[in-house]
């Protein structure tokens, strides 16, 4: 379904578990920086809406978004995090550039996903232009890092509840 049919921040609150005890690493890509610290405001204030503390929720940056797969790799091997969000936003110029940094995030996170017991979240926005980044990064299609807040909570709920 298309994102122009399902807004990106509308979803059912009572489907989402507390994140009260809940810890999670943000990897922020500093390329389009508009967009995504967009993304991370969307995200970071959905985990505290869901009851995540401040203190459970960290933020790193890397250069790019080809480089979201490395942070998100850090923050797993390096700290005790439940889930990792990686958001960055990929915006189509005039060479096929484009097409190899979606894919590189996308195998590296779909390789992450297998390789460690914690959920990795897809926060990419890969967009045409930057019209359609801004409507998605809390613009008339909604936030996808909400998208990526509610997804990463109900993650690490379904791996605890499989756990005990
Ligand atoms: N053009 C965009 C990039 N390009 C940079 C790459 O992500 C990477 O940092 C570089 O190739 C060095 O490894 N990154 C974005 O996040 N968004 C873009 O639109
Ligand atoms: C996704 C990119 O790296 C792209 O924005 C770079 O632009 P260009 O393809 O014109 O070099």
């Amino acid at each position: 379904m298309a994102t122009s049919l399902k807004n990106l921040s509308d979803y059912n609150i009572a489907d989402v578990p507390s994140a009260a005890e809940m810890k999670f690493g943000i990897v922020v890509s500093e390329w389009n920086t508009e967009i995504t610290e967009a993304l991370y405001e969307g995200a970071y204030n959905t985990l505290i809406k869901h009851g995540a503390s401040e203190d459970n929720i960290i933020k790193k940056y890397v250069p790019g978004s080809f480089e979201l797969t490395a942070g998100a790799k850090y923050l797993a091997e390096m700290t005790d995090v439940d889930a990792v969000i990686c958001l960055g936003c990929v915006i189509q110029g005039d060479t096929p550039h484009f097409d190899f940094v979606c894919h590189g995030v996308t195998q590296g996170m779909t390789l992450l996903n297998v390789q460690y017991p914690i959920p990795f979240i897809f926060g990419l926005l890969t967009t045409l232009n930057q019209q359609q980044a801004l409507d998605r990064a809390g613009g008339k299609h909604g936030n996808k890092g909400d998208e990526g807040a509610v997804t990463a909570i109900k993650m690490v709920h379904l791996n605890r509840s499989l756990k005990n």
